[in-house]
């Protein structure tokens, strides 16, 4: 198939917010691809390149010089074949080698190649939020009903292989995907609670109350001897937190996949700031705090796979094998130990609670019902859209930000709302020195940015407006801290934003 095709659908995609055509775009694309294609296209189209990153910065690329052709005549397999070559030339004299590579492709491509590939490369195309929507047409393309490829995509993490197992083997070659121990699958996800209350009515109080930890995400899987540890975006972190293998390669199992959180502690027992934990997983990290860990599930024990057990078996499983690691739960308790417990947790310091149905599968990669957070205030992980240069004391500092909520339907983000309070001076000067390196562009008073930066923000409620293009205004929004450790993909969404209306106007 010509890559142009590829190019004019993504460009289809990107110009409409109805769901439907999206889906509809990217099935009829889909459908028509020979399966060896299948893998490259989907890859594509989620902003990655099969070949991984090939480290060349947007400058590099834009000096190139090549005059673009009328007619499009590239296929999509020479271009991979392009992208390949360029990859894999190292070594001296490669700077212009890779140089005179990317000339040539850019000298067969379109204007609208060349921008497309461009965007690829500087990984501008990356777009998680597509990810719903790449399912749902994979699974049309191929006639098959969605869950299995959801599920396939959880345990491969790649949509590109889930695509093509789909659409050359149909749903017998979807149940080869199994959990893997070693290779991590995309942690399950929580809703927020109206109230507690709520929650455990839901379920008819047959649920796990547990503290919710204020640490971060870890998933660690062990086979004999050998230990890996994952971040909740599925980065390997092993040789960054020795104390937590060493602890790990202790567990009285031969395999095991667990599921926690990680905190740092104060000498008092106490968790220490999220910021504090967090610095453990940086490039270079201070190892003098200790890390540790509080598992909350257990998804693969001594050769047996739990994913699809009910959580009460999973939770027997975790006492098994890590009893005193156990995050503290309580098991069906009525009404009012419910609610002490969530006091008690936060009298110590932690955030709220999860409430979770004892008889949920693991529904990895979703954010489902089955958990539920109970927390005292308001917050929501937003985009940082651009950030105005602020004035009196904050003079030279990058100061009100912009805020977005993710379009779940993988168009831009939408704003709903400005905030400078909670900014600390030296998460001003962090903000003047970090926004420019995602800069998208400036005018006299705002820098705009790529939409990178998630932070979270906490509210007091939301309201009505017709000022956003949203319908939708954040009411007194204060930032609690960056959230690196979360992509776009993972920020809220307008209609969790929404969600937070008083009933009478949503
Ligand atoms: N007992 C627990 N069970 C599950 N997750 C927990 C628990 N304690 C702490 N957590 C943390 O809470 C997160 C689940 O909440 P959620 O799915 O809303 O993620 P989140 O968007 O990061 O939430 P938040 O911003 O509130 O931390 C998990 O990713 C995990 O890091």
């Amino acid at each position: 198939m010509l890559f142009t095709r590829i190019v004019d659908t993504s460009v289809a995609v990107g110009a409409t917010r109805s769901r439907k055509a999206k889906t509809e775009a990217l099935q009829t694309l889909l459908a028509d691809l020979r399966p060896d294609e299948v893998e490259t296209v989907v890859a594509w189209l989620s902003g990655e390149m099969t070949q991984g990153r090939i480290g060349i910065g947007w400058r590099t690329l834009s000096d190139i010089e090549a005059d673009p052709v009328e007619q499009p005549v590239l296929t999509i397999a020479e271009v991979d074949d392009a992208i390949g070559a360029v990859a894999s030339t190292s070594g001296s004299g490669s700077t212009k080698r890779r140089r005179d590579l990317l000339a040539e492709l850019f000298g067969r491509s379109t204007r609208g190649e060349r921008d497309f590939l461009v965007r690829l490369m500087t990984g501008e195309l990356r777009q998680g939020a597509l990810e719903g929507v790449m399912t749902d047409a994979i699974a049309k393309a191929a006639g098959l009903p969605l869950e299995p490829v959801r599920r396939a995509f959880m345990l491969s993490g790649r949509l590109s292989v889930t695509a093509t197992a789909a659409l050359s083997g149909g749903e017998q070659a979807l149940a080869e995907f199994v959990l893997t121990v070693g290779r991590p699958i995309r942690p399950m996800l929580a809703s927020p609670a109206e109230t507690l209350a709520g929650a455990w009515t839901e379920f008819g109080g047959d649920v796990s109350v547990e503290y919710k930890l204020d640490g971060a995400r870890i998933q660690v899987h062990r086979s004999g001897d050998e230990v890996h540890v994952y971040t909740r975006t599925l980065r390997e972190i092993t040789s960054g937190v020795p104390e937590l293998v060493e602890l790990i390669r202790e567990l009285p199992c031969t395999s095991v996949v667990l599921d926690g959180e990680t905190l740092a502690l104060t000498d008092s027992g106490r968790p220490r700031p999220f910021q504090e934990t967090m610095s453990r997983f940086g490039a270079d990290s201070a190892h003098d705090l200790l890390l540790h860990p509080y598992f909350f599930d257990c998804i693969h024990l001594d050769g047996v796979d739990l994913l699809d057990e009910p959580l009460e078996r999973r939770l027997d499983a975790l006492d098994r094998v890590a009893p005193q690691h156990r995050i503290p739960a309580l098991l069906r308790p009525d009404a009012e130990s419910a609610a002490a417990h969530f006091d008690a947790a936060l009298d110590a310091g932690h955030e709220g609670v999860m409430v979770k149905a004892l008889s949920s599968s693991y529904a990895a990669g979703r954010r489902g019902r089955t958990w539920q957070k109970v927390k005292p205030e308001h917050t929501l992980d937003l985009v940082v859209l651009g950030a105005e240069w602020g004035y009196g004391r904050r003079t030279g500092w990058l100061s009100n930000l912009h805020l977005g909520a993710r379009d779940p339907d993988g168009g831009p983000p939408i704003m709903v709302g400005k905030t400078f309070k909670g900014l600390t001076d030296a998460l001003l000067q962090w903000q003047t020195d970090e926004f420019p390196k995602h800069e998208r562009s400036r005018d006299d008073h705002t820098v705009y940015l790529e939409p990178d930066l998630i932070v979270e923000i906490e509210l007091d409620g939301v309201q009505v407006s017709t000022r956003y293009p949203g319908g939708v205004a954040l009411r007194f929004a204060r930032v609690l801290r960056y959230r690196p450790d979360k992509t776009h993909a993972e920020a809220d969404t307008i209609e969790a934003v929404r969600a937070l209306l008083p009933t009478q106007s949503r």
